[in-house]
């Protein structure tokens, strides 16, 4: 028997360059990755990832398209992690450091996919050429897939 929740991962997207974050804590800590979490009751998908980018990088988001859908399976663990990627092309602000994130800009010639989640190394590129894409990948741990799938998408 399995649950699910739900989570967002916002990309924020330059020419040239995109926006990561270093994990100071908790879930994924010492790990770049996109600016996401949980939803809060009452909140849509998309009211979440604006919040938690708000809050973990400081910006407000402008523009924002939703692109991917990965759904994480733990060995182990009954609960699935299905979360939402969005790409952000326009905001409002200046990436502050938070509690939860330490923001960076990365040229996306050097994005450092050997401090981040194994996965994202296959479905960035995808991110980046703007290609909506459905995902489902197995972990051992932290580090190992053990399984995945991992296709483009006319419509999410
Ligand atoms: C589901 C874990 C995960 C993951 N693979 C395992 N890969 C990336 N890039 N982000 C992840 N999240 C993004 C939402 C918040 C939790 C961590």
């Amino acid at each position: 028997m399995f649950t699910t929740k739900l989570l967002t991962l916002a990309l924020v997207v330059q020419p040239g360059r995109v926006l990561l974050g270093m994990k100071k804590r908790g879930f994924g800590a010492g790990k770049w990755n996109g600016f996401g979490g949980k939803l809060q009751r009452g909140e849509t998908i998309e009211q979440a990832a604006k919040r938690e980018l708000l809050e973990e990088s400081g910006l407000v988001v402008d523009s924002m398209e939703k692109l991917g859908n990965i759904k994480f399976e733990f060995v182990g663990e009954t609960e699935i992690l299905d979360v939402h990627i969005f790409r952000v092309d326009s905001f409002e602000g200046q990436p502050t450091e938070s509690d939860e994130m330490r923001p960076q800009w990365f040229d996306l010639d050097k994005i450092p996919f050997g401090q981040m989640w194994a996965d994202d190394i296959l479905w960035f590129p995808m991110m980046l050429q703007r290609k909506k894409f459905l995902g489902y990948f197995k972990f051992q741990g932290h580090d190992l897939i053990v399984e995945h799938k991992l296709e483009e998408v006319k419509e999410l």
